[in-house]
């Protein structure tokens, strides 16, 4: 896949839209992780080094009616600036009148963030009055979001219509490593997943069950298989919807040779809380009604990690437990530790998905993986074998 990248005359004193994903976790307006906007950087700083005019047009969140001050990017733009050091301007809106201003006053080093584009509603219905009026101030565009180019809105593919479009050294990256191991992995190739929810999954299970040698299955959406394999599973999460699927999909693994596996133990409590007790059950007994599981145990991280030890190419989405508390951290930090393994010995290994990466972030081993995707659905659907609406326009003839 080869895209249309821009070089220095393309955007030198040219007045560039960037289309980034600065949808970061925040808690009390401060960012929480600031992966998403340092996986910016390579490409910001290449365009401001050529001369070019930048200003940056995002999402955050959902919000449902419009403005609403808690999903502002002030407090992004203000990381932004203690992060590089650069002159940061926040613009409170991201079209009209005083975006002009701004761009027409706006001095070379400068870099302009522009609000949260989902507080138009033209946004996410990829309106062409909307497009149109968020190009206008701009002369090229340059579409950096990965994370967001699953969506076909307004800022991530109708603008394109308008303005010179490039994509940006983020998409490269992203592109060039998921595509490794979606189109030519070394073997064995495992697929580990986790997380919440099967029905986030499937289309990855279905495209990916012809490549891999291995599926590991964890984390919540684990419960869902063995409930169709016949175990009791508790309070666990379940989808009662995809019991039949999950069964299929069994069947489908075994007659194509290859092996999905599943927990053979998990962390229970009544809860998820940190503060209520915690004990490791063996899935043979069934999990008694009133507990939920909420990390593998620990005979599944050594089975996990001698299956994952003999990996040449991973792709991760999910985590094996509820990793944000303490008690159910074990399964996910142990399944990091052996890709980080891989990774060492040579391996190819990826990490996609959001909560994946703030995991493996949060847990110290981002560095010793070979790419962490920026992106969840964006990652999963590129995974999936579709063509990504914000990127196709920008494909290279
Ligand atoms: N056993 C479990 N029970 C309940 N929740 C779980 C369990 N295991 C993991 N989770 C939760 O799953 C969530 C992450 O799942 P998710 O599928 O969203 O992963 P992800 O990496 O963010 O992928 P994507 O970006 O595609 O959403 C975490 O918040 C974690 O607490
Ligand atoms: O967090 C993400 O996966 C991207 O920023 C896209 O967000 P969305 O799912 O709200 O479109
Ligand atoms: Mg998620």
């Amino acid at each position: 896949m080869k895209l249309r990248i821009p070089d220095s005359k393309d955007v030198s004193g040219k007045k560039v839209l960037v289309r980034v994903d600065f949808n970061v976790p925040m808690k009390d307006g401060v960012v929480t992780d600031d992966t998403r906007i340092k996986a910016h950087l390579d490409t910001l700083t290449f365009l401001r080094n050529s001369g070019a005019r930048l200003a940056l047009v995002s999402h955050l969140g959902r919000p449902k009616e419009g403005r609403d001050s808690q999903f502002s990017l002030k407090p992004v733009a203000e990381h932004l600036k203690a992060l590089t050091g650069w002159k940061v301007t926040f613009i409170q809106d991201c079209i009209g009148e005083e975006v002009t201003r701004a761009v027409a006053s706006q001095q070379q080093e400068e870099v302009l963030v522009l609000e949260n584009v989902r507080f138009y509603k033209g946004e996410t219905k990829n309106d062409p009055d909307f497009a149109k009026e968020l190009a206008k101030p701009f002369e090229v565009f340059v579409m950096d979001a990965f994370s967001a180019a699953h969506r076909a809105h307004a800022s991530t593919r109708g603008v394109v219509d308008y303005l010179t479009s490039f994509a940006g050294f983020l998409i490269k990256r992203e592109i060039d490593s998921l595509g490794l191991v979606r189109d030519n992995p070394a073997h064995p190739y495992i697929l580990i997943l986790g997380g919440a929810k099967v029905s986030d999954k499937i289309g990855v299970i279905e495209n990916l069950i012809s490549k891999v040698d291995h599926i590991i299955i964890g984390g919540g959406m684990a419960y869902t298989f063995l409930k169709a394999r016949g175990y009791g599973i508790g309070k666990s999460l379940c989808e009662e919807e995809k019991l039949e699927y999950a069964k299929e999909m069994l069947e489908l693994s075994r007659s194509r040779g290859v092996e999905i596996h599943l927990p053979v133990d998990s962390v229970v409590a009544p809860d998820v809380k940190a503060d209520v007790p915690a004990s490791v059950i063996d899935l043979e007994t069934s999990i008694p009604e009133d507990m939920m599981a909420l990390d593998i145990g620990p005979k599944s991280i050594d089975n996990f990690s001698k299956i994952i030890g003999k990996a040449k190419t991973v792709f991760w989405n999910g985590p094996m437990g509820v990793f944000e508390l303490e008690p159910f951290r074990a399964g996910t930090e142990k399944v990091a530790l052996a890709v980080a393994q891989v990774t060492k010995n040579g391996g190819h290994t990826v990490i996609g998905g959001g909560d994946t990466a703030a995991a493996v972030n949060m847990l110290g081993f981002s560095d010793q993986m070979s790419h962490v995707s920026t992106g969840g659905g964006a990652s999963l659907e590129f995974m999936e074998g579709k063509v990504l609406p914000g990127i196709e326009p920008l494909l290279a003839e």
